[in-house]
């Protein structure tokens, strides 16, 4: 499954030792250093090969070690937040064997994830759910729950990028209420994908500055009284453990934590007594400042801007990239230069991401128009209601957010934006499904759950220039809050408008013309419709093919004028039921078309999460390949599928 290593894989005689993390309990705190090399070069060559996410993994690998050679998982419950940095762990806990498999059909996940393994207690891929969770198994514990590995500590590793949401913060302050024994690790390094914005950071820069971990042993002499009850007999007792600590911390003090640090999260001589320490005397919740590097120990990694968070295939000795030639411009791409072109006549257009400036494309729009593109941190929430505000205000906001973190937000879409009628312009990125991330990050409930608001006008690009079309649409309505998706990855190749057209709202366009059946696509789907045209022009059948460009409101004309002229109609799109679709469907329904006979297929994703894979072979299991088109016509129209006949 995994492809030839180019570059030999690394000796590592200590990890050849360990197959779950009860090995780790035999080895001393020296080799514990070295296995950890050995771990970090483990990482590296396996993500060479598969591709993944590499700087966050880097970052934890001492973390990783420590805390399985402190706890006793899968008894206690460790949750990696987002757990992009889970490979590490995954290695130590009986994946090591596979983990050249890494987001490949039928390979690890490149996240944690319960049903892969008893040492993945919660699954994640979105941030910032692990404190709610740990805080959730602490309470479980309190209350004589069970689980089949039984109910420990838990603990929440959190990145400082993840820290800045709210709901870290909703869990924190119940935590503190609470008051039981939970553990949060706050693995500060700096960085998010890209460099963390806000107030929060500073406040951890702040931290760090006054007490930073290389001045612990002067900060500790005397410091025993100010040490959380629960530390200071432990403390007095275990100096050396007193010399890796400090005290401060008002924030999450105020909020009832215990805390420890900052420490050096990649000294395991300082880790590992900590944790100890932590172990046996944290009675209430108490969180530990670890600092660290992304991407540490691999330089193309730590000093890449983004301290290599994500990488395809790449060589290990250089860290070069294997990449694929590209065909045609990537739609993200296509989104962020067209804004920034109407942006430049328009200042009344600003933009917002969360914490994806990158994968947005709008770090292009950042660089001609700085003061214009917010970058809100981890805040979907927010995000979507600040645009609101902006709009409220007179600005015309560009609210970009990945289908998938969309979710997030979407009370605030409700109630913030829809109700009011606020124009925000929703830029749907990552629309369908995205491959190697899977189902945590697949894009589909988006048109379902925006088109189901009274006023929300909600478009699917086709292809790359029926984006950059949509995206000046976007910008000319001012009327009410309007919607448009577009996949992952790169267009189809077709020309680009010189001038953007805007669109105009609830009209399709036809494809072309033929007889008995009528495909009506919405979306990215089609280039597939169109290839199965070609198949079943072959065989005597041709289809009548409209894009639909709008999936609220209808373009009733059109669908009403296919349903009377054919025989049969199909919709296809890379959603979940209950999108466009449906809402076909409920228009054919109440005109009463049905009643005269319209065969009326739906095409949308299945009813089920589909697991990462490649998006064409996620596209083959959901059944919405051109083969598969070609397929659900000939069986509408009653042709013998094998056969061919009709
Ligand atoms: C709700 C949500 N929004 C955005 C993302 C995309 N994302 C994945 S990792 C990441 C950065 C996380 O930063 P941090 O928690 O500091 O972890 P680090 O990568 O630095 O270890 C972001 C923004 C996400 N996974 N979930
Ligand atoms: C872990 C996470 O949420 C992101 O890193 C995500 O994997 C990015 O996806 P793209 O590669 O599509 O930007
Ligand atoms: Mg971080």
């Amino acid at each position: 499954m995994s492809s030839r290593p180019e570059t030999p894989r690394p000796a590592t005689p200590l990890l050849d030792r360990v197959t779950t993390p009860a090995d780790l309990k035999r080895l001393s705190d020296d080799e514990l250093v070295r296995l950890a090399h050995e771990l970090r070069a483990e990482t590296i060559s396996a993500v060479s090969e598969t591709g993944g996410h590499l700087g966050a993994g880097l970052g934890v690998v001492e973390l990783t070690v420590a805390l399985h050679a402190v706890f006793d998982t899968p008894r206690d419950k460790l949750i990696w937040d987002v757990s992009h940095q889970c490979y590490p762990h995954k290695i130590l806990t009986g994946r090591r064997d596979r983990i050249r498999t890494l987001r490949m059909k039928d390979g690890l996940s490149g996240f944690a994830k319960r049903s892969e393994s008893p040492y993945d207690p919660f699954g994640a891929g979105h941030s910032s759910t692990s404190i709610s969770a740990a805080l959730g198994f602490a309470m479980a514990r309190e209350l004589g729950g069970s689980c089949e590995t039984g109910l420990g500590d838990a603990i929440a590793v959190i990145g400082d990028g993840s820290m800045s949401a709210g709901m870290a913060f909703e869990a924190m302050n119940n935590a503190g209420h609470l008051g039981k024994r939970l553990i949060v690790i706050l693995n500060d390094n700096e960085m998010s994908i890209a460099p963390p914005t806000g107030a929060l950071s500073s406040y951890l820069n702040r931290l760090y500055a006054e007490a930073p971990f290389h001045d612990l042993k002067a900060a500790a002499k005397g410091a025993v009284n100010l040490l959380p009850p629960p530390f200071r007999e432990g403390a007095k007792r275990a100096k050396d453990v007193l010399k890796s600590m400090t005290v401060g911390g008002t924030l999450f003090e105020e909020l009832g934590f215990s805390y420890v640090g900052p420490i050096d999260g990649h000294d395991l001589h300082q880790l590992l007594p900590v944790l100890r320490t932590v172990k046996a005397r944290a009675t209430g919740p108490i969180l530990i400042h670890a600092l660290t590097k992304k991407g540490k120990g691999y330089a193309p990694a730590e000093h890449s801007a983004d301290r290599g968070h994500a990488r395809g295939k790449f060589d290990v000795v250089t860290g070069e990239q294997k990449k694929s030639p590209s065909n045609a411009p990537a739609y993200t791409k296509v989104f962020a230069q067209t804004l920034t072109r109407l942006a430049a006549v328009d200042p009344r257009i600003c933009a917002v991401t969360a914490a994806m400036p990158d994968g947005t494309g709008l770090d292009l729009m950042a660089e001609r128009f700085p003061d214009r593109v917010f970058d809100v941190g981890i805040a979907e929430q927010h995000g979507v209601t600040f645009s609101a505000g902006l709009a409220a205000g007179g600005m015309k906001p560009f609210c970009a957010m990945y289908s998938t973190f969309l979710q997030r937000g979407y009370d605030q879409v409700v109630h913030d934006v829809a109700i009011q009628r606020l124009p925000v312009r929703f830029a749907i990125d990552r629309a369908g499904l995205v491959g190697a991330d899977g189902a945590t990050h697949a894009g589909a409930y988006d048109v379902a759950f925006m088109a189901n608001l009274p006023g929300m006008v909600v478009m699917a690009a086709a292809d790359e220039a029926e984006l950059v079309n949509m995206v000046a649409t976007a910008a000319a309505h001012d009327e009410g809050p309007i919607a448009f998706r577009y996949p992952r990855g790169e267009g189809v190749g077709v020309e680009m408008p010189e001038t953007p057209q805007i669109l105009p709202i609830g009209k399709g366009r036809m494809i072309r013309t033929g007889s008995r059946v009528a495909i009506l696509s919405f979306g990215t789907r089609l280039s597939e419709v169109l290839k199965a045209c070609e198949k079943l022009e072959a065989r005597g059948v041709s289809p009548t093919v409209a894009d639909a460009r709008f999936a609220k409101p209808l373009d009733r004309d059109l669908i009403l004028q296919l349903a009377q002229d054919h025989e049969a109609l199909i919709t296809i799109e890379e959603g979940a039921v209950g999108g466009f679709g449906s809402h076909v469907a409920q228009l054919l329904s109440d005109e009463g078309i049905f009643d005269h006979g319209l065969k009326f297929r739906s095409m949308v994703l299945p009813d089920t999460f589909i697991d990462h894979s490649s998006p064409a072979d996620m596209y083959a299991t959901a059944g919405l390949n051109a083969e598969q088109i070609e397929e659900k016509v000939l069986t509408t129209l009653g042709v013998d599928v094998l056969n061919k006949r009709a």
